[in-house]
């Protein structure tokens, strides 16, 4: 690593990155939900927020796609600000387990889910929101979410449909939550809001704005919101950083050492503490389902810019130099 690269701003690394990992068509769209093969399997868009508001993008950083899992930090957040940590921490864990994220287990100990990030802790998290909420839990999930993004995340009908009509492995594991007693309502209804919240429709600068959102102890840089309160970042950007990738979290956090989160529809955020959000599109999944482009890039933009949690040398200061245009 040389010194010039580690001074070049971000908006130049981000371009860099993003020449260099085009021509990479590895990996398949995900197709388990039907309607979800039917993205142009190349797009690959890069944003980023900083905690100053400002904002840079590269490529098809405004091509919508679905959330999936990236939702799922977000609306746990939700669950923290509106129902508190104790009743959150009753219906889940926040333990990482070395299975992938649609593991059907439960924490032998407790009898629930082991973390937010796996399928069965954000359905544990739909499940309360609905036993609080009612009708309102995905109106009040979608409406959290915009706010983070600072723009109205409208619902993907077909994807949302698609998974309904194939997702009976979620619907298994609702049933079973129920039958545990993580919540009352019922599991048809709670998978349901589970659906609807992946199937919301985001582009890679909303993805940047979230997570700057998140970096910025949940005020939006953009909008000025307020969207989350800070004991609930501090404990979502907490599991995002040690449960975000399934059974391969560990391996990320030595080598990223930022809390991130990956989806299905080819999205990943990370957070970079108090100082900038990334939000990255590309469709291509990996063997273990994650949008192989998103994590290069991901890697590439820490290694870099020296994003990791636990650099040796002073990743603040490093980055705010890249902020700078012509640093
Ligand atoms: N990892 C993901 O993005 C999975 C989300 C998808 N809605 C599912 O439950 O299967």
């Amino acid at each position: 690593m040389t010194r010039t690269k580690l001074r070049m701003p971000l908006h130049h690394a981000m371009q860099a990155v993003h020449a260099r990992l085009l021509p990479r068509h590895e990996g398949q769209v995900a197709s388990y939900i039907p309607a979800l093969a039917a993205m142009p399997p190349d797009l690959f868009g890069l944003a980023a927020l900083s905690s100053t508001g400002k904002l840079m993008e590269v490529g098809d950083s405004r091509h919508p796609f679905t959330i999936q899992s990236v939702s799922k930090p977000f609306a746990y957040a939700l669950a923290l600000d509106l129902l508190g940590r104790r009743a959150v921490r009753d219906a889940v864990g926040v333990q990482p387990v070395g299975d992938p994220f649609n593991t059907i287990e439960l924490d032998p100990r407790t009898r629930r889910p082991f973390n937010p990030m796996v399928n069965a802790g954000a359905i544990a998290v739909a499940g309360l929101l609905t036993d609080a909420l009612g009708d309102r839990a995905f109106p009040t999930l979608q409406a959290r979410l915009s706010l983070a993004a600072g723009a109205t995340l409208e619902l993907d009908s077909a994807v949302h449909d698609s998974e309904a009509a194939t997702g009976d492995r979620n619907r298994a594991i609702a049933y079973l939550l129920r039958a545990a007693g993580v919540f009352r309502a019922d599991p048809v209804r709670v998978v349901d809001v589970y659906f609807r919240q992946c199937a919301l429709r985001v582009t890679a600068r909303d993805l940047a704005v979230m997570a700057g959102t998140l970096a910025a102890i949940g005020s939006n840089p953009l909008t000025g919101a307020e969207v989350f309160g800070v004991e609930a970042v501090r404990d979502t950007l907490s599991v995002m950083f040690t449960c975000g990738f399934y059974d391969g979290a560990g391996d990320w956090a030595c080598r990223v050492g930022l809390p991130a989160k990956s989806g299905v529809g080819g999205g990943v955020v990370a957070v970079v503490n108090r100082q900038l959000g990334l939000g990255v599109f590309s469709p291509r999944l990996d063997a273990e389902g994650n949008p192989l482009r998103g994590l290069l890039a991901c890697e590439a933009l820490s290694e870099e810019l020296g994003l990791h949690a636990f650099d040796a040398t002073n990743a603040g200061s490093r980055l705010l130099e890249a902020l700078t245009p012509g640093g």
